[in-house]
């Protein structure tokens, strides 16, 4: 067995902040190994592990702990306290069990017809606007849909302030190991956000408002766990906000997307055209693009990986940017091309921006489905129902900062319906 090799440092919190998505392979190229450790989050050992043989020793749920690791800051302000994210064992795999039982066929089928509307509708509101910054536009639209989705009473006059509240948490992920100069006004929000639904289910539970049952909102006010026992309204509300917070953060997946047929024009005919493109094209945006960097976990037992001992009780990091740019597993990673999905054999552990493994068992992200029609509906809007000229703007991609973004936000003008009346 060989020792793993180290990033020398008392704490590398900084270099990693500094670094961003590109820190770990930086730190694989220098020291010429797959396995490195560094230490980071107030001095805390970690060994961070990448590619699919990573992705899978880390949802292996003998070997590896969940519970516990996530940083509690984040707990705090993007997921919520005693969230779905937060549990394991029996307990997550009965609660699990409920998240999926709301992504029947119906319920897809109706977040797909959601988008389409609502981006339609909304064509009118861009034609009339001088510039429209799509990161922002997108974040307001899927407040609209994943309210209306989730069953959740969001009036009119009360979506923009929602949708700020939600982007401020889903920001928050920027508070790994720093001080945050955000994190107050991210608690703010969460206790806003979880105020709001809180009052939804009690008033659910009373009977004074009617969600249609396999709503999220109904569903969740009424399920008990296999105990018998329901949800406390709170963490009842904070589960509910998890099954369309994230759906609102798909905007920074659209606004990649926009940047993404901008810069590969040819892209644009062939997600009108051709039947499966776009969704090729949101597995490659999910894949390509910055937006989760890593997921923590923790042994428990020794293991043995790659050559390695691995102590009981070791700190693990899962590589998520690293893994959806591994030359083993993708060739030219760092070109955008969606034709890659042509041939991928479904991979629970390669392609990973939103977790691997099995959906009902481990982590893995409840609502990828949702999210690869959210993504499939809006850029066919895009490529077929308007046009628009993109100005001069910086586009850039700063993969060196957490989380990810095109720094302009990505701006249209000049939007104008495109519509055959022969
Ligand atoms: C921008 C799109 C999204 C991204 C990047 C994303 C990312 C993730 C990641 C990285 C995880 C954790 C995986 C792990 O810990 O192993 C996760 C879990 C989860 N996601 Fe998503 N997600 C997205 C969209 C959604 C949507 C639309 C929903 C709506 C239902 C959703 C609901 C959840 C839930 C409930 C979990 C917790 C699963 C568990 O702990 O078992 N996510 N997501």
């Amino acid at each position: 067995m060989s020792t793993i090799k180290k990033d020398k440092g008392l704490d590398n919190t900084l270099k990693v902040l500094k670094q961003g998505y590109l820190y770990t392979s930086n730190q694989r190229k220098r020291l010429n190994t797959d396995v490195f450790e560094t230490r980071a989050i107030g001095g805390n050992r970690f060994v961070v592990l990448n590619g699919k043989e990573g992705a899978e020793l880390f949802y292996d749920n003998d070997r590896i702990q969940r519970e516990g690791m996530l940083p509690k800051r984040l707990v705090n302000t993007l997921f919520g306290k005693g969230a779905i994210h937060t549990i394991d064992g029996k307990k997550h795999i009965d609660r699990k069990a409920l998240f999926m039982s709301l992504m029947t066929e119906g319920n897809l089928q109706y977040v797909r017809e959601l988008t389409r509307n609502y981006w339609l509708a909304n064509t009118q509101r861009m034609e009339n606007m001088d510039q429209v910054n799509i990161y922002r536009e997108s974040v307001v639209l899927l407040t609209r849909v994943g309210t209306r989705w989730a069953g959740v009473q969001a009036p009119e006059e009360e979506i923009e302030r929602i949708a700020t509240d939600m982007d401020i948490m889903i920001d928050s992920f920027k508070a790994i190991g720093t001080a945050f100069k955000g994190y107050k006004s991210s608690k703010d929000a969460r206790r806003r956000v979880e105020d709001w639904l809180e009052d939804q289910i009690i008033q659910t539970r009373k009977g004074k408002i009617h969600p249609p049952e396999g709503t999220a909102l109904y569903e969740l006010s009424h399920w008990e766990d296999y105990k018998g026992n329901p949800m406390d309204s709170r963490t009842c509300a904070i589960d509910l906000m998890n099954t369309f917070r994230p759906l609102i953060a798909i905007n920074r997946f659209v606004a990649f997307g926009m940047l993404a047929m901008y810069e590969n024009p040819t892209t644009v005919e062939k997600i009108k055209t051709e039947p499966d493109y776009a969704y090729k094209f949101a597995q490659e945006v999910r894949r390509f693009y910055p937006f989760v960097p890593f997921l923590p976990g923790m042994a428990k037992e020794d293991i043995q990986f790659k050559g390695h001992d691995i102590e009981k009780g070791t700190r693990l990091v899962l590589d998520v940017y690293g893994t959806l740019h591994d030359e083993n597993a993708w060739e030219n990673p760092n070109e955008f091309r969606p034709e890659r999905f042509e041939n991928w054999d479904g991979s629970p552990f390669d392609l990973i921006p939103q977790g691997g493994g099995d959906y009902w068992t481990n982590h893995r992200c409840a609502g990828e489905w949702i999210t690869i029609i959210i993504m499939e509906e809006t850029m066919k809007y895009f490529a077929s129902r308007i046009s628009f000229d993109v100005p001069e703007q910086d586009l850039t991609v700063n993969l060196n900062s957490i989380p990810g973004y095109i720094n302009s936000g990505f701006i249209i003008e000049n939007v104008r319906e495109k519509v055959n009346r022969k």
